[in-house]
This record gives C-alpha cells, structure tokens and sequence, in this order.
C-alpha cells in the first residue's frame, strides 16, 4: 500500500502505467513464441496432434520438458523489453517538473538507445541469465498445472469448457509466479544494476548479498500483488489460446 500511494503522489495516476508500451507491443509476440514454441515441442515429444493429446491420457513428463523448452526459447526474446520495461518502471522521479532533473531515460527507444550507447548491444541482455533461470522450469510447471487442472476438471474424452480453461489457467498463473517470484527478485536487481556503480559480481553475489543484507524474506517481495494479477492475466491467456487453436484448426 505504502508504494501505491507513494507511486501516485509522486507520479499521479501515469506513474502506474511507466513502462507499458514495449511490453504490450512485445507480449504478443512473446506468448506467440512461448505457446508456439510449447506446442510444437509437445508435438515432437508425444507425436500426438492436440486434437489427438484430448483423447489418450497425457503423458505430463513431456508436458513439463516442452514448457520447460518454450520457457527457455521465450525469455531470449522477452530479455530486451523486460530490460526496458524495468529500466523504466524504476524511474520514479515525476515527469518534468521546473527545477526536478528530468528522469534519465525519456522512452522505451531513449532507454534502448542509451543502453546500446552505454553498454553495446549485450547491455539490451542484461539479467538474460537470470530470466532464463527464472522461466525455464516455472513455465514447465505453468503448463504441467494448466494441463494437469484442465483435465482433472473435465470428464474423460471431453473437451474442456470455458470455465476450466479460465480456472486452470488462473491456476497456473498463481503456481508459475509463486516458484518464479525468488527469481524474478534478483532478475530485476540484476536488470536495474548496470546503472549507476555495479553492486553485484554476478548472479549468485546478487542472491548472497540480497540475503545477507534484507533476509530470506526479500525473495517473495511483491509475490502477494504478482499472485493477484497472474490468475485474471493467465485465466485469459489460456482461454484465448485454447479457442484460437479449435477456430483456426
Ligand atoms: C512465472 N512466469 C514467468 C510465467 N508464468 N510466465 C508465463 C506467463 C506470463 C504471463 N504473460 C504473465 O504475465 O503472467
């Protein structure tokens, strides 16, 4: 509560919205490269159609290894904007104000700019590894309890309704973020750190002194507000998912 008021006095109600044009252009593509990337594997992996994977029991080995590999392709491709999106998302000075120094990066292409400028085209990559880390195995786990929930909520060889894909999806969103949020801490830590004078020497130093100077609990910070959002965002990211694939199919 304490940062939603300090965020609105200092920024009034655009504050909450900093950061926001890279990622709603790039999270179409993401999750296209992301559901794409999962459903194709699966099909490798199982050689069953989706169609097909609806009538035979599932084999949730696979289910887990092909989320796991979308996981891994995507956070290549998410690693620029979610740089950005954080770069920005920690400005907090106001917008321009007389006599406030205007805040270091004007935009999403500035940051870009400034970041390639600074720090050469790697910089766009910064806290790449650790979002790597971060959505491998969670989204391995995202789409082994979408897929383990839709079922158990749907009797044998039936398709499932629109409230399971809603419910399981929510679901998942909720499991994946709870596993990712320790992850997610340091990403952005590690994102945040190519600034000013570099804190950390790495990834496991970002997590050592973290620990160290906040406690265990730093970990979960904001895990409660993530909670919240990834169950409606998720619950319509499947439902969406699923419905495209049976109209284009
Ligand atoms: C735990 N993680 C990293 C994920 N579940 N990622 C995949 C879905 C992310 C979704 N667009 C969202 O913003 O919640």
């Amino acid at each position: 509560m304490d940062c939603v008021i300090k965020t609105y006095r200092r920024e009034s109600v655009l504050g909450f919205f900093k950061g926001m044009s890279f990622p709603i252009g790039s999270v179409a593509m993401v999750n296209s490269v992301l559901f794409g990337t999962y459903s194709n594997s699966l099909l490798l992996l199982s050689s069953t159609s989706p169609q097909e994977r609806k009538a035979q029991p599932l084999n949730y080995g696979y289910v887990f290894v092909a989320g796991s590999i979308a996981g891994f392709v995507q956070a290549y491709c998410l690693a620029p904007f979610d740089l950005i999106k954080v770069r920005l998302q920690n400005q907090t000075e106001p917008r321009t104000r007389p006599g406030v120094a205007p805040p270091q990066y004007r935009g999403p292409l500035h940051c870009a700019r400034s970041i390639i400028q600074e720090e050469g085209p790697r910089g766009l990559f910064r806290g790449a590894w650790a979002l790597v880390l971060r959505d491998t195995p969670t989204l391995g786990l995202y789409f082994l309890t979408y897929e383990g929930l839709s079922r158990w909520l749907t009797s044998d060889s039936k398709e499932p309704g629109s409230a399971t894909m809603l419910v399981a999806g929510g679901f998942a969103g909720i499991m994946s973020w709870t596993i990712a949020t320790p992850m997610d801490v340091v990403k952005s830590r590690m994102q945040m750190d190519g600034l000013k004078r570099r804190k950390y020497r790495g990834l496991l130093d970002c997590v050592i002194s973290s620990a160290r100077q906040e406690g265990p609990g730093v970990f979960f910070r904001g895990l409660t507000l993530n909670s919240a959002r990834a169950f409606p965002v998720n619950a319509v990211t499947f439902f969406s998912y699923e419905h495209l694939l049976r109209f284009l199919s």
